[in-house]
């Protein structure tokens, strides 16, 4: 039966195809079946040949090593007969009939379910909500106008552009600006922020769940608020997402699985995913792409790389790498859409993971998988923070929390390949208390030089070296190696000294301590690339997952054996060679400066000399008051404009009382732009007050 339903020919593609060998749902399965028949499924109408065999094998193993049940052959032959368009009988757990395609033209072929009262899946899930449906919202109709969009997105951008510009701007309050006032004008904005996201739907979603992981780019209450955008995209149709998986892996449901259930257990912005049953018994779930996805993301992705052009141009976006930052969450997105990647990083997670039974990670259906679905095995849990449920189970919550880190420090340290992505939804316990990973569509990676580098950080952060960790950092390319690296040498030492030499009872959470890297970050020129701030949002989830579970919880005591670990490691490798390396290096560098010594007092001595002869002139520029005169300017000129601004108004609303509108709008016009010339003078003003800040 798998060879008919992978050999079928079909519209959805938009070609005819012609398959007669035994390709397939599952390679196990041998069946054969031919027959012949007008399959349509979109507007045109096609002939197709079909074939089944089937050997004479009861039963054999399937994926998974389980038995597949099969149909003896005799049975399938006498099932033929149903092929022909009479209404057929059931071939493993459905029934070939003969019914209209979905246009209601050509007799269709289509496998129907076998007629029974009897549910193969499993009970409901607790708690899934009815999901509100997408309906209404402009981004879920396939169809949408790319003008319209990008209005949208324009509009967007330029009102949070503008409310930050308020926020920032001290002039922009009544009665007088207090940090007390700012703090409450960026909630609102980011709350507001937050709302506008959710209505411009996936692709923002996602964005938006990307950028809460940056604490060192964006304000602490745009990243708190960001944060809180659970995926609470509306579901689409169960007709939609039937529809999508039928045209995307080339067969009708009932053929594939023997029984879909149309409620989907979970909506999030990229997707939905239903639980299914296959028709040799085993229980799976669906996950289907939200329908459009590609273009959206096209439109959407243009606009935001203007955005970034603009932002890397523009001085008031700081100096970050505005179209670097972009590129990596455009391939983040294309990633994330492409459930082939999914699939192959579950079959590497999974297999990272073989020896260890404690986790569990879901076996892909390939057969059932395309680039927009993707069929897994059903492997239902309690989610790791539900602690009533988790209660109610008698788990041990203590070890939940010691093995979620544990397995997370395999990923880091061992492996290399690492989820991205461990947020409580994403992480469920199973029956026998193991942990259950979903969601591989974020997946990190620790290339073997890169976990080199980083365990010789790990060594100098151990050595409290300042100086060898920045080194360590600029190989990491997580630090820029360029101008004064002075005031960068002493945070770092303080950071030492400070935040690591605590005593137990002092210990700061991990979720403090990457909050003060980043705090520190964002008046230095370090650049953290994306994987180290996954890495630092996924410890810290963890970690708070951890004291949800165990109030007792330390994080330094699961990864104290790890550690320790490490360190014999690098002692085991200090006693041998490179113990005679750093001895014959620290020779060398005795040698060189011994011999270079009397030259550099000759040349301090030839400065001086030019110095009192007057040959050598030292020009100082005082660069604080170069700064004070070019604030000074740009306000004159704001003053400028601001005046000019409210004359332009005044005669426009003389003009238009007095019915010429057309000088009227002229004189708005002009006034217009001078009030954007002064938003523009507030930024630069803004950016050299920031500036003076940072140095
Ligand atoms: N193999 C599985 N077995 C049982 N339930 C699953 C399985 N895969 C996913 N789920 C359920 O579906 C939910 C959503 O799945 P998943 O996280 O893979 O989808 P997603 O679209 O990537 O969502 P998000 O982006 O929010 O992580 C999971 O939290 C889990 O409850």
């Amino acid at each position: 039966m798998a060879a008919l339903l992978a050999s079928q020919s079909c519209c959805y593609g938009g070609e005819t195809a012609r398959v007669t060998k035994a390709i397939g749902f599952s390679s196990s399965l041998e069946n054969h079946f031919t027959g012949e028949a007008t399959q349509c499924y979109g507007s045109k109408s096609k002939r197709f040949r079909i074939e089944m065999r089937q050997s004479e094998l009861p039963s054999k193993v399937g994926i998974n090593g389980r038995s597949v049940k099969m149909v003896p052959a005799s049975e399938v032959v006498k099932r033929k007969d149903g092929v022909n368009g009479s209404a057929g009988k059931g071939v493993n757990g459905a029934s070939l009939v003969s019914s209209r395609n979905i246009n209601g033209a050509a007799s269709t072929l289509v496998k129907a379910p076998k007629k029974t009262t009897e549910s193969y899946l499993p009970p409901p899930v607790e708690g899934v909500r009815v999901l509100p449906s997408d309906e209404g919202f402009s981004w879920a109709d396939e169809n949408y106008s790319s003008l319209q969009r990008s209005i949208d997105v324009w509009s967007f951008v330029i009102s949070l552009r503008i409310r930050i510009l308020f926020d920032n701007s001290k002039w922009a309050y009544v009665g007088g600006f207090t940090e007390e006032k700012q703090k409450s004008r960026r909630r609102e904005t980011a709350s507001w922020l937050r709302e506008s996201v959710l209505q411009l739907g996936p692709t923002f979603i996602k964005l938006g769940q990307l950028s809460s992981t940056r604490s060192d780019l964006f304000p602490r209450e745009f990243v708190d608020e960001l944060s809180k955008l659970q995926d609470r995209v509306p579901a689409f149709s169960p007709e939609k997402a039937k529809r999508f998986i039928e045209a995307e892996l080339g067969a009708p449901i009932s053929v594939m699985y023997k029984e879909f259930e149309e409620q989907p257990i979970a909506a999030a912005s990229l997707g939905q995913v239903h639980r299914a049953v296959l028709h040799n018994g085993e229980k799976v779930v669906v996950k289907v792409q939200r329908p459009g996805l590609k273009k959206l993301f096209d439109i959407d992705l243009r606009n935001l790389k203007l955005i970034a052009e603009y932002f890397q141009k523009s001085e008031s976006f700081g100096t970050n790498d505005w179209v670097g930052i972009y590129e990596e969450c455009a391939l983040i997105l294309y990633q994330e859409i492409d459930y082939i990647n999914e699939a192959k990083n579950a079959d590497r997670f999974r297999r990272d993971f073989r020896n260890i039974n404690w986790v569990r990670v879901p076996l892909v259906y390939w057969d059932y998988s395309a680039m927009k679905v993707l069929t897994l095995e059903y492997v239902p849990g309690v989610k790791i923070n539900n602690l009533d449920a988790l209660a109610a189970r008698g788990f041990n919550r203590s070890r939940i929390a010691s093995r979620a880190i544990e397995a997370y420090l395999i990923q880091i340290l061992k492996t290399g390949f690492f989820h991205a992505d461990p947020h409580p939804g994403n992480l469920a316990i199973d029956v026998d208390e193991s942990i259950i990973y979903y969601d591989f569509g974020m997946m990190g990676e620790i290339k073997t030089f890169t976990r080199k580098r980083l365990l010789d950080l790990f060594y100098s952060v151990y050595e409290k070296d300042a100086k060898k960790v920045m080194q360590n950092l600029i190989d990491l390319e997580a630090l820029q190696p360029t101008g004064d690296l002075s005031s960068v040498r002493r945070s770092v030492q303080f950071f030492l000294d400070n935040l690591l030499s605590q005593s137990p009872d002092q210990q700061q959470t991990l979720a403090a301590i990457g909050e003060d890297l980043f705090a520190i970050s964002q008046d230095q020129p370090f650049r953290f690339p994306s994987t180290f701030t996954f890495v630092i949002r996924a410890f810290s989830t963890l970690e708070g997952i951890g004291y949800i579970l165990d109030p007792e919880f330390s994080f330094v005591k699961v990864a104290a054996p790890y550690a320790q670990e490490l360190l014999d490691l690098k002692q085991r490798q200090r006693s041998g060679t490179q113990l005679v390396q750093e001895i014959r290096k620290q020779a060398d560098d005795a040698r060189s400066s011994t011999l270079s010594m009397p030259y550099r007092v000759q040349r301090i001595e030839e400065f001086v000399k030019e110095l009192d002869s007057g040959d050598l002139k030292l020009r100082v520029r005082v660069l604080e008051s170069e700064r004070a005169a070019r604030k000074a300017t740009i306000l004159q000129m704001a003053t400028m404009y601001t005046v000019l601004g409210g004359t332009l108004l005044n005669i426009g609303v003389t003009f238009s009382n007095q019915g010429s509108q057309l000088v009227a709008n002229g004189s708005f016009i002009g006034a217009g732009i001078f009030m954007l010339l002064v938003l523009r003078s507030m930024q630069r003003v803004n950016k050299l007050d920031k500036f003076e800040k940072m140095i």
